[in-house]
């Protein structure tokens, strides 16, 4: 067994805390080799809610688990993290404006980015998955200078298996089969979902979606408007927020980082841009990247003016770049 490896999860008494810590406990993330030590962030009046997930993941009784910190401190919280699951944030609430919850993230991600560039280990891998998403991380990555940039990454990855799954639906094929559904921009209602390299598997090696389902009006409208609004479907149904799909694309996001990508396959993720695809640079922006050595890489699948009609459409602007990285 290897040694060690400290993973701080934010927002550890929330929701997608709950599904998430399991699955890393398990091994489903960093490996079912790598034991963990698990630290636990949440703000002071949610520690007595915390003691119970504690309780609980004792209760798992799951090998890997070496040691569990529960704090509300972030200095201990990031001290020597390798790994960091960025959830906690404020949520919007009834009458906020735009403006109030952005403010209120900022604080919050500045004191995180501090202690992460105070307190954590260089090479720590943050994922920032309290909305909204790419401007929480890039605010974190300014309030960390001492960690590299392309340390931080967004999550888009629910977008994206949400669209595989719409696919694989219409298919009526095995989710596995299909991959390569990118998002780009952000994790809102503005992201752009595009199937147009997505491949699915019919026992054959990979094949076009495209051509496989030959339907272009279903790919350029409702598989587009599906995976923008399924978060918001899935608020109405559910009264309350994607929690274990969410869970599950962290992990999913994080093991790729730790693991890389499969041969021939990429994965979504909000990085900061280089101004690949006319995106704006400097901002966190989801595009398909490979990962390898626990690097990401921008994929260049094709010329960014393919994707002009989808952001005619949808954002009604020429400016795609600015209109996407609205929140
Ligand atoms: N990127 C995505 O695809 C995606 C998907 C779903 C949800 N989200 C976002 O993830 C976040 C968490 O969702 P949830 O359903 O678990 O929410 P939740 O309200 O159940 O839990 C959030 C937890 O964060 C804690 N918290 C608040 N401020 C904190 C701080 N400064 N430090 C540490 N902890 C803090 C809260 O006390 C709470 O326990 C939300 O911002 C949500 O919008 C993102």
């Amino acid at each position: 067994m290897s040694s060690p490896i400290r993973v701080v999860v934010t927002g550890a008494a929330g929701q997608i805390a709950y599904s998430l810590l399991y699955q890393i406990a398990k091994g489903d993330v960093f490996g079912a080799d790598q034991p963990i030590i698990l630290h636990l962030l949440d703000i002071p009046p949610m520690m007595e809610v915390l003691g119970g997930v504690v309780m609980e993941i004792i209760d798992l009784a799951l090998p890997l688990v070496t040691e569990i910190v529960p704090t509300a401190d972030p200095a201990v919280a990031f001290k020597d993290v390798d790994a960091a699951f960025l959830v906690g944030a404020m949520p919007r609430k009834q009458g906020m404006e735009r403006k109030d919850l952005l403010s209120a993230n900022v604080k919050i991600f500045k004191v995180q980015g501090e202690a992460l560039d105070k307190y954590a280990k260089k090479t720590v891998k943050v994922l920032v998955v309290g909305n909204p998403a790419n401007t929480n991380a890039l605010v974190c990555s300014r309030y960390a200078p001492s960690i590299a940039r392309e340390n931080f990454t967004a999550m888009t990855r629910l977008d994206q298996n949400r669209g595989r799954a719409q696919i694989a639906e219409r298919l009526k094929v095995n989710v596995g089969q299909v991959n390569n559904v990118v998002i780009w921009g952000n994790h809102s209602a503005t992201q752009v979902p595009d199937a147009n390299s997505a491949t699915v598997d019919l026992g054959s090696g990979p094949v076009p979606v495209t051509e496989a389902l030959k339907n272009d009006e279903w790919l350029k409208g409702e598989f587009i408007t599906t995976v923008q609004k399924r978060g918001a479907t899935v608020i109405a149904a559910r009264k309350m927020s994607s929690a274990v799909s969410a869970a599950k694309a962290a992990g999913d996001h994080m093991h790729d980082i730790w693991h890389g990508t499969a041969p021939g396959q990429f994965v979504s993720m909000g990085v900061i841009s280089d101004g690949s695809y006319g995106a704006p640079e400097d901002v966190i922006f989801s595009f398909p990247v490979t990962i390898e050595n626990k690097e990401w890489k921008i994929v260049q699948v094709r010329d960014f003016s393919i994707m002009y009609p989808y952001y005619l459409l949808h954002h009604k602007t020429s400016m795609p770049g600015r209109s996407l990285i609205c929140i």
